[in-house]
């Protein structure tokens, strides 16, 4: 990697296979580079589900069992692909999903509450 590519990456790049990691601090460091790398992706994926609290017209939309087991399907398989513990996805996906229709839910009705507000006359 240049070095102009490298400064652009600043912190978020790691270092440190985690295997070479000799101390809990080296190791710590490494994972509050990728968290910091993490973190902006997770608010990008808040981002759409927001906008699916708009584009759904009934809450009974907001949990849908199948796409959710398709996503913990989908990203069990691509853990397993990587040599990743596909149990550790499984549960961070249906926790950040649970939260995620909890956030959904919320905007639904303030979403929903305020335009039915507008509908009166
Ligand atoms: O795909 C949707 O319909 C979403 O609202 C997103 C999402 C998710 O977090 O991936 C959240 C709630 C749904 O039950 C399913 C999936």
């Amino acid at each position: 990697m240049n070095g102009a590519t490298q400064a652009s990456q600043g912190a978020t790049q790691t270092a440190t296979p985690p295997a070479q990691c000799r101390t809990l601090a080296e190791l710590r460091r490494e994972i509050d580079v990728l968290d910091a790398r993490i973190v902006p992706l997770l608010v990008q994926r808040c981002g759409y589900v927001a906008q699916a609290a708009r584009i759904k017209q009934d809450a009974s939309q907001i949990v849908d069992v199948a796409r959710i087991e398709a996503i913990v399907a989908r990203v069990r398989e691509q853990a397993s692909a990587l040599g990743g513990p596909p149990e550790v996805l499984e549960a961070a996906y249906r926790a950040l999903i649970a939260a995620s229709i909890e956030f959904e839910r919320a905007e639904f009705v303030r979403l929903h509450t305020a335009s039915a507000a507008k509908e009166q006359p």
